[in-house]
């Protein structure tokens, strides 16, 4: 078999590249606020909340930050994952674990066990960054006990502890009571969606890490990048970089299952159908009978090529013909952009500007479909027209 795959590791959830491409300025915010304090930590309380939506790279983020500190300190990172470990005690039981600190497993109440730990920490010399991920899990009473633990843990001559909490959004924080919200106050890094083109950096640079040399080409990755990318800030289901590395890894295990060197766009349907929801036939069955045909020109120009996109002239010229073919008179041109913006809009297609566009009206805009193989949707399309002209 061909091994399209040469690194299973940078495909694992775990992994955290060395570089992460756009996150550089939110490194800098780190540094900014925790850089002097983990070099030579205890005269003030650092924290942070970090706020983005899943996949903007919060985490691999405040890892990497971490990794490049670490040596120069004597600070222990401690990251707990709040998805699994909600409540105080098996927070607290994490903590003392990492530390390796003989924690009883019961038997005190909250404030003697928070007395506890900063009493080992003092006697240790130590200092912790505590990073709560995904924090939205906890109650606000849980979360606000760690906020207002690092602000009092100078009881006893230092502030040994810097705090990170992750999130997706603000009400988080807005969940919090007005004054331990004020503790974090002003102190937010935010991580927008990652817009196509920042997909399209990120998973070329994992290519080129996992990959073998010429498994993947431009077309493939923009066409990843195209249904996971934000086009814009706003864009609220998209801007996903673990996605993004999901379906180019499922892309290139199915072009190596296959016994192919390539990723083609099939391949990338296919693997997409297997982490998003593909169309559903009811969005399918709602369209009107000439969007449903324009549809239909779609998916054969698309089948009639290797290319991941089709021109919008391409799909114009299919959509004569399929008309033709169903006795239809065929609608105007204004009318075709209109089904394509609708098409668009419901998920179903995706479109891009041509960078290279040759200027020729209806060749620089590109028409793709990332989320459904061709031959399915094919047949479903056709037999759905067949049932309305009947
Ligand atoms: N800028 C980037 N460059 C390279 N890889 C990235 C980048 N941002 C995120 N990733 C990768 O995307 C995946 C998800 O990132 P990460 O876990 O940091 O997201 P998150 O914002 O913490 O998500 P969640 O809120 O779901 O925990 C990881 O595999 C990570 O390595």
């Amino acid at each position: 078999m061909h091994m399209v795959i040469i690194d299973e590791a940078v495909f694992s959830p775990s992994y955290v590249p060395e570089r992460l491409p756009h996150r550089e300025e939110q490194i800098q915010q780190l540094d900014a606020l925790f850089g002097g304090w983990l070099r030579n930590p205890g005269r003030h309380y650092p924290r942070v909340v970090l706020l983005g939506r899943p996949g903007t790279g919060k985490t691999a983020t405040l890892r990497r930050f971490w990794s490049t500190i670490k040596n120069e300190t004597n600070v222990k990172f401690v990251h707990i994952n709040c998805f699994i470990y909600r409540n105080f005690s098996t927070i607290i039981g994490e903590i003392a674990k990492s530390l390796n600190i003989p924690f009883p497993r019961r038997g005190l109440s909250k404030d003697e066990f928070l007395s506890l730990l900063i009493e080992h920490l003092r006697e240790r010399d130590l200092y912790i960054f505590l990073a709560l991920d995904d924090a939205f899990n906890l109650s606000a009473d849980v979360l606000s006990t760690f906020i207002r633990l690092g602000q009092e843990s100078d009881r006893l001559g230092a502030f040994r502890i810097a705090l990170a909490v992750v999130g997706h959004s603000d009400s988080m924080i807005n969940n919090l009571d007005p004054s331990t919200r004020g503790i974090m106050g002003k102190f937010v890094i935010r991580f927008p969606p990652y817009t196509r083109d920042q997909i399209f950096d990120i998973i070329l640079e994992r290519a080129q890490m996992g990959l073998a040399p010429g498994a993947y080409s431009d077309e493939v990755l923009q066409m990843i990048a195209d249904l996971t990318g934000a086009q814009s800030p706003l864009d609220s289901s998209k801007g996903d970089a673990r996605l993004a590395i999901d379906i180019l890894y499922r892309s290139a295990y199915i072009a190596q299952q296959s016994g192919r060197r390539q990723i083609t766009p099939e391949d990338v349907r296919r693997a997409t159908k297997e982490v998003l929801f593909g169309v559903s036939e009811e969005v399918l069955r709602g369209l009107s009978l000439h969007e449903k045909l324009f549809l239909l020109a779609i998916v054969r120009a698309l089948k009639s090529t290797n290319s991941p996109y089709v021109t919008f002239g391409d799909v114009e010229d299919m959509y004569k013909m399929i008309c033709e073919e169903f006795d239809e008179k065929p609608r105007v041109h204004t009318q075709l952009w209109t089904y394509l913006s609708d098409l668009r809009d419901k998920g179903i297609v995706e479109t891009r500007l041509n960078k290279r566009g040759e200027g020729v009206r209806g060749r620089t805009t590109l028409i793709s479909i990332g989320s459904e193989p061709l031959d399915t949707l094919e047949a479903v399309v056709t037999k759905l027209i067949r049932e309305e002209l009947q």
